[in-house]
C-alpha cells in the first residue's frame, strides 16, 4: 500500500488512526474498513473551507466509529477543450492536512492512469436531459464526465454516504439522479454553500482572481442576495396588505401618521404586492439581473453566462406563477475565471387579496381583481404535470 502518514493536529477532536494518503485502487481496497459506516467526500483538490465543511459534515454523520474518505482527483473527462485542466491548482500536501484537520481518515489521490488505465473510457455515464442545460450547455459533456468519475469513485471507495456541496447545485442534482436511476447503494447528502465573509462562495477557482477581479466577482453572490432580499421585502408587503385588509381603519390611520408622500408610496407598494398574479419569480430575476448588469460595466467587467431561476427537480426555468422551492443560479466569467453560484428561494402566493376599498386614490391597481389566496407550500408548482421518467413514473 502506498501511504504516508500525516500527523493529526490537536484540533482533530477524536481519537483516530493516523490519516493515510492512498494512491492506488489496490491500496484503497486494502484500507481496513471500520465497523461503522463509511462516507466519501469527492474533490478535485486545492481544498478550502467549503471542502472542510463537507468533511466535517461527513465526520459528524458517521461518528467516531465511522470512516471518512476524501478523494482528490482532477478528472480530465469533465474538462472541455480550452478549459483550465492544465492550470487547475494542485496542492496535495496542504489538502491532506486540511482534510485531516476536518476529520478525514484517508485521502485517496489516484493518478490519471490509475483511474483510467486504458485511457479514456469507452463506456460512460450519460447525465441525460438535466445534464444538457445551464452548466451542461456551457460545458458540453461536462456532466457525463462528472458522473462517469463519480460512478467510478463510488465503486472504488464503496461508501454508505457521499457528501457533495450545494454550491454545485446541478452537479448535486445529476448525482442524486444517477444514484436513484441506476440503483447506487449510497445515500447522497447535500451540504450548504460556505461563503467568504463578504458573500463570495468559496471555490478553488477563486485563487485565480486578482484583487480587482475578486471585487467584480462579488456581483455573483450580491445578485443572488438582492433577489432574496427583494422577495423578503415583497413578502413583508404582502403580509401587511393581508393584515390591513381586515382593520382597514387602523391601516388608514397608520398611513396618515406616516405623512402623505410616504403614505402614498406605502399604499402603492402594499397594493402592488397584494395585487395581480404572484410575480415573485420576475421580481427575483429582475433584482438579480440589475446587479449583474451593473457589474458588466465594472473594471474588469463581469461577463454573464446565465442567470436562471429553475425548478430543482428538473432544472427547467420556472414560470412566473410558480410556487414552491426554486434555485436561482448564476454563472459568469471575470477575466479568464469562470465562477458559479446559486441560492435557494421559496415562492408562496401567501397573501389574501388586497381589499378594493383600501386601494384608495394612491394608484393601487384599481378595478383589477386580486387573485384568490393560494395556500403556499414548499413543493407546490403550477406546472401542469410533474416531470416524468422514461418509464412513466413520477420522480
Ligand atoms: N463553497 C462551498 N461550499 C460547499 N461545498 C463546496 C464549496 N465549494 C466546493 N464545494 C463542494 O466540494 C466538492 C468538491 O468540489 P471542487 O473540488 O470542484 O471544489 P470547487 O471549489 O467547487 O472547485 P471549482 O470551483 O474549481 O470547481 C463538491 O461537492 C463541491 O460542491
Ligand atoms: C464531484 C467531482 C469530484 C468529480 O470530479 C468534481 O466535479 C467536484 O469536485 O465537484
Ligand atoms: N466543482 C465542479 C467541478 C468542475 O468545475 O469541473
Amino acid at each position: 500500500m502506498t501511504s504516508s502518514p500525516v500527523s493529526p493536529t490537536p484540533d482533530a477532536a477524536r481519537t483516530a488512526p493516523e490519516p493515510q494518503l492512498v494512491r492506488t485502487a489496490a491500496a484503497l481496497r486494502a484500507l481496513p474498513r471500520r465497523s461503522g459506516v463509511r462516507a466519501v467526500v469527492m474533490t478535485m483538490g486545492a481544498l478550502h473551507e467549503g471542502h472542510a465543511a463537507l468533511v466535517r459534515a461527513a465526520r459528524e454523520r458517521v461518528g467516531p466509529q465511522g470512516q471518512v474518505v476524501v478523494t482528490v482527483f482532477v478528472n480530465p473527462l469533465q474538462f472541455g477543450a480550452g478549459e483550465d485542466l492544465d492550470r487547475y491548482p494542485r496542492t496535495l500536501d496542504e489538502d491532506v492536512l486540511l482534510a485531516t484537520r476536518a476529520g478525514a481518515d484517508a485521502v485517496f489521490a489516484p493518478s490519471v492512469d490509475e483511474v483510467y488505465p486504458g485511457g479514456e473510457p469507452q463506456v460512460r455515464v450519460s447525465a441525460g436531459p438535466m445534464g444538457t442545460v445551464l452548466e451542461g450547455a456551457s460545458r458540453p459533456g461536462h456532466f457525463d464526465g462528472v458522473l462517469t468519475v463519480v460512478a467510478k469513485l463510488l465503486h472504488l471507495t464503496a461508501p454508505d454516504l457521499a457528501f457533495f456541496g450545494e454550491k454545485d447545485a446541478q452537479q448535486l442534482a445529476v448525482i442524486r439522479r444517477m444514484a436513484a436511476d441506476l440503483n447506487f447503494p449510497v445515500e447522497v447528502v447535500g451540504v450548504p454553500t460556505v461563503r467568504e465573509a463578504d458573500g463570495l462562495a468559496r471555490s478553488s477557482r477563486n485563487r485565480y482572481l486578482s484583487g480587482p477581479e475578486r471585487r467584480t466577482a462579488l456581483a455573483l453572490s450580491a445578485a443572488l442576495f438582492a433577489a432574496r432580499d427583494r422577495l423578503t421585502a415583497e413578502e413583508a408587503l404582502r403580509a401587511r396588505a393581508a393584515s390591513a385588509g381586515h382593520p382597514v381603519q387602523d391601516r388608514s390611520a397608520a398611513l396618515a401618521a406616516l405623512g402623505e408622500d410616504r403614505a402614498a408610496a406605502d399604499a402603492h407598494a402594499v397594493a402592488y404586492a397584494a395585487s395581480g398574479p404572484p410575480h415573485g419569480p420576475s421580481v427575483a430575476r429582475a433584482a438579480a439581473g440589475a446587479v449583474l448588469e451593473d457589474a458588466a460595466h465594472l473594471d474588469p467587467p463581469l461577463h454573464l453566462d446565465y442567470l436562471a431561476l429553475i425548478d430543482p427537480r428538473d432544472f427547467t426555468e420556472v414560470p412566473d406563477d410558480y410556487e414552491g422551492e426554486a434555485i436561482l443560479a448564476v454563472a459568469a466569467k471575470v477575466g479568464t475565471t469562470r465562477l458559479i453560484d446559486n441560492i435557494r428561494l421559496v415562492f408562496t402566493a401567501g397573501a389574501a387579496p388586497y381589499p378594493a376599498a383600501a386601494q384608495g386614490r394612491h394608484g393601487g391597481p384599481q378595478g383589477k381583481s386580486a387573485p384568490a389566496p393560494v395556500s403556499g407550500t414548499t413543493r407546490k408548482s403550477r406546472k401542469s404535470t410533474p416531470p416524468q421518467g422514461p418509464l412513466g413514473a413520477n420522480r
